[in-house]
């Protein structure tokens, strides 16, 4: 998979050179590549924002330095990897508190692309005829990775390389963790993760639960599901509503 990410502050991305991600990088199983907007501006002062038509607090992203990075970058394509055909054009992730929210399955659904550009913004945002023009010709999604305001898209698109860079082959180390994260699509959706524990089996008079101790395996599994269940219905209540008895029958059967 190809990642481009285009902001006016790559520092932000230096993460991305570490842990799993660093790592996919270097064995090339991530191929991400990190731009300054501002190498697309033609004024002394690298200029990439102006007041808002319409009057209104704050700047906008102008419109033309975006179509200026943005069509440089596609025509660096097309990308390979991923499943597929080689895509001669990105799918545009737009993060902005506006968008659909950004779950695990659109993280599943992202994660099988071979070639994502990421278009952080800053200010009160990006003009919104780029989305427009891009839109016409490519998929363009406008995320939001929740109900918060943050000073600009780079920190959510941390968190959505990382959400989508841990389920492509081979970077996470244990195949099943993604298989068992708690709102992957199957089993587990809308059931939260249960408590954790290692050793030592006491600590500061805190013991871990004795079944974790029998090796017994369908008790383990079912107090582990016991415990996800009640933590979903105590801290999400929501998701707890929409958990289908089906599916949880289904889980307990191969209990
Ligand atoms: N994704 C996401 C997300 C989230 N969950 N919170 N905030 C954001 C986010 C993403 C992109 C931008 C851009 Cl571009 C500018 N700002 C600042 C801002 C502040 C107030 C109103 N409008 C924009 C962004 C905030």
């Amino acid at each position: 998979m190809r990642l481009d990410i285009v902001s006016i502050f790559p520092e932000y991305f230096a993460p991305l050179d570490v842990s799993l991600i660093g790592k996919a990088r270097e064995r090339g199983t991530l191929d991400v590549r990190i731009h300054q907007l501002r190498d697309w501006t033609h004024d002394v002062h690298k200029t990439v924002d102006d007041t808002p038509y319409g009057g209104g607090p704050g700047m906008v992203m102008k419109p033309e330095v975006w179509g200026e990075a943005i069509d440089a970058i596609i025509a660096e394509g097309p990308a390979v990897g991923g499943v597929g055909a080689p895509a001669a054009t990105p799918r545009i992730i737009v993060p902005t508190p506006s968008g659909r929210p950004f779950t695990q399955e659109i993280a599943q659904e992202l994660a099988a692309e071979p070639w994502l550009l990421f278009a952080c913004g800053r200010y009160e945002g990006i003009d919104s005829r780029v989305m427009r023009e891009y839109g016409a010709r490519m998929r363009v999604d406008e995320l939001s990775i929740g109900d918060y305001v943050l000073a600009g898209g780079e920190v959510a698109v941390l968190v959505m390389v990382e959400a989508i860079g841990r389920l492509l082959p081979g970077v996470l180390g244990n195949v099943h963790s993604a298989v068992d994260d708690s709102f992957a699509p199957g089993a587990m959706r809308n059931l939260l993760e249960g408590p954790v524990y290692t050793k030592p089996p006491v600590w500061r008079g805190h013991e871990v639960p004795e079944v974790l101790l029998s090796g017994h395996h369908g008790k383990i599994a079912r107090w582990r599901r016991d415990e996800a269940l009640r933590r979903t219905v105590a801290n999400r209540p929501e998701l707890a509503a929409a958990i289908d008895p089906e599916t949880l029958d289904k889980h307990d059967r191969k209990l």
